[in-house]
């Protein structure tokens, strides 16, 4: 195996370094949560009996503290295609665990919102916070302090973010994350698209629109593009949290099933009582962090990571931000082009080599930590970098020879791009992400007059009317957290495409967020600060010439703020249960640092 990277070196050093004082505090927080573990002979009658009560055939040995008693938290909902599935979980992992000894209880419920069918809505304006929801869910759930191990259920955008800080504050726990896997492929992205721009422009039918986004989203399992939530899939990879190649295992298939299964038997192995403890904030540590923005940066993965990561390191200690992500983009080269980086969907992605190619090429090339514990048979990330199989219903892993498509994924002596798919931008606007493996490298260089906005639908409007039918940068500002909850602003896709396939230099500058799956036009997003407070975006005026330069790292305008008053507030609004939380608004940190209210106030 080659040498350590330098670059991931010296960045990882530099997070130990300024990690050192809180990763301090979480590690002795965990050392005590570990000593006074409840000892459940120890806990009043009532108090078991009230936990048991409803546990069935599995009372005599929860009574008899017969073996280890597993938590489930389960984010199951009918809504989500991706959780779907979840709902028939429960009964099944039951019978895992009795198979070694073990009982496993569903602990609690979380949320879990489909960033899907809230795009472009006012419900997006909850998304980011629910994540934060989730978490406090999760430690609900926990807080009966009946469980030896956590197993955790949930797969999309904000829901594996909030698990993992939820669960991370109960550290001392073993956990393994169980994803559901991905629905069968659909009809092409391209055709999805094509038929959306051709919708944009008034030459589709709503019925020809909707024929064609139910060829694409048609039955339970997650969306197949590779957004937010099958980046939460391989960074639960990178971080070893599943059982080594659990990511993208259809639902419904034997292997699927014997992946499970392996899951319950795992996080039951790895208690405090058996042989090989491996509490969840132990397997979360710096390592297994710089690895989930490695493999962010090497896949092309969400933007919306980069405000999730920052955000669940805190939760273990982990000081993480911008400038690590791009130091490390720097260094770690584009492996994968997965939709909307590329034409293939996550399906081809691992019939291609998945990410036991990605890991095997990291890890061998220096790029990524091969000694993050993991919760893999043996520890470390060498599992990880093959792929599951059965043979004679027996879980085997196999090594994953080299790449099946050369379109969707390359080695790391040969790469898409010598850097990664994400860089920062920063100027006398103030610091973004703009994601470089979705956009065409000649459009990563936007220097245009500048049109403000403050909500999406009066840039579609804008654009309906014609006004924006010539070189542009379109601002969106009084989107970031505090000012309605940083919803993704995914339906400026289409319309901003249709102008730059026009032949105009277009590009979006916002405080908001995109969607994982948002490409092909050019955006500096999450602009920190947010223009709510007097944010320099606050202070843009049409007309004002802003340059975004993804190669150069800029985002400035020419204008002179200095002399400007911000823009007014445009105010916070009630309904679809927005004022819920308004509190949550109000105390958000930046998006840099996870735009958490929650994580804020914790002193976290
Ligand atoms: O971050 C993400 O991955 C997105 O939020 C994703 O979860 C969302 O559902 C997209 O909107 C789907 O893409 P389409 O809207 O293009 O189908
Ligand atoms: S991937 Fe996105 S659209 Fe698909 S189910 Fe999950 S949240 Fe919804």
């Amino acid at each position: 195996m080659t040498e350590l990277h330098p670059t991931l070196a010296r960045v990882t050093e530099r997070i130990i370094a300024k990690s050192k004082d809180s990763r301090a505090a979480y590690l002795s927080l965990i050392e005590r949560e570990i000593e006074n573990r409840p000892d459940r002979s120890q806990v009043s009658c009532s108090n078991l009996a009230h936990a048991f009560a409803g546990a069935q055939e599995d009372q005599e040995a929860l009574k008899t503290n017969a073996g280890p008693n597993i938590g489930v938290v389960t984010a199951y909902n009918d809504m989500l295609s991706a959780h779907q599935p979840y709902g028939r979980y429960p009964e099944r992992l039951k019978i895992y665990a009795r198979e070694v000894g073990a009982t496993a209880q569903v602990a609690g419920g979380t949320p879990a919102m489909c960033d899907g069918v809230t795009q472009g809505e006012t419900g997006m304006e909850l998304s980011l916070f629910s994540r934060d929801a989730i978490a406090m869910a999760t430690g609900v759930a926990l807080s009966h302090a009946m469980y030896d191990g956590m197993l955790l259920l949930g797969i999309c955008d904000k829901i594996v973010p909030g698990l993992l800080i939820g669960a991370l504050r109960f550290g001392h726990l073993p956990a393994v994350f169980v994803p559901s896997g991905p629905m069968p492929s659909g009809i092409s992205n391209s055709q999805k698209q094509k038929t959306r721009q051709l919708y944009a422009e008034g030459r589709a039918t709503r019925a020809e629109l909707l024929e064609s986004e139910l060829g694409s989203y048609h039955s339970p399992g997650t969306c197949t593009f590779y957004g937010t939530a099958n980046s939460n899939q391989m960074m639960m990879e990178l971080m070893g949290l599943h059982i080594p190649g659990s990511a993208f295992i259809q639902p419904g298939t034997k292997l699927r099933q014997a992946l499970d299964r392996a899951a319950v038997h795992r996080v039951t192995a790895m208690t405090a009582d058996g042989n090989d403890f491996r509490p969840l904030g132990h397997c979360v540590d710096e390592k297994a962090i710089v690895n989930a923005m490695v493999g962010l940066l090497a896949t092309g993965g969400s933007t919306n990571h980069a405000i999730h990561i920052p955000a669940f390191a805190r939760a273990a200690g982990v000081q993480v931000d911008w400038t690590d992500l791009s130091e490390l983009s720097s260094a770690v080269p584009l492996l994968a082009r997965v939709y909307p980086n590329g034409s293939g969907d996550v399906n081809h992605f691992h019939d291609a080599g998945g990410m036991g190619f990605v890991i095997r090429e990291l890890v061998d090339a220096g790029l990524a930590h091969g000694d993050v514990m993991g919760v893999g048979q043996e520890r470390g990330m060498a599992e990880y970098g093959r792929e599951p199989g059965l043979e004679e219903d027996r879980l085997v892993w196999r090594d994953v020879g080299p790449s099946g498509d050369d379109t969707m994924l390359k080695p790391a002596g040969d790469p898409f791009q010598p850097d990664g798919g994400m860089r920062l931008v920063e100027g006398n606007l103030g610091r973004a992400c703009f994601k470089s493996s979705a956009v065409k490298k000649d459009r990563w260089t936007v220097e245009a007059p500048c049109r403000v906005f403050h909500t999406q639908k009066a840039v579609v409007d804008a654009f309906k009317a014609g006004e924006l039918d010539r070189d542009v940068v379109v601002v969106v500002r009084f989107q970031g957290p505090r000012a309605n909850g940083m919803p993704e602003l995914h339906s400026l896709t289409p319309p901003l495409a249709v102008l730059q396939d026009r032949g105009y230099r277009v590009a979006l500058v916002t405080d908001g967020r995109m969607s994982g799956a948002s490409g092909k036009v050019p955006a500096a997003i999450h602009v920190s600060p947010e223009a709510l407070g007097g944010g320099p975006l606050s202070l843009l005026q049409d007309g004002d010439i802003v340059k975004v330069c993804a190669e150069t790292g800029e985002l400035s305008t020419t204008a002179d703020l200095s002399t400007r008053q911000p823009a007014d507030d445009p105010g916070a609004e009630m309904g679809t249960g927005r004022e819920l939380f308004a509190m949550f608004r109000q105390l958000a940190d930046e998006a840099e640092k996870g735009g958490s209210a929650m994580l804020a106030t914790a002193g976290l």
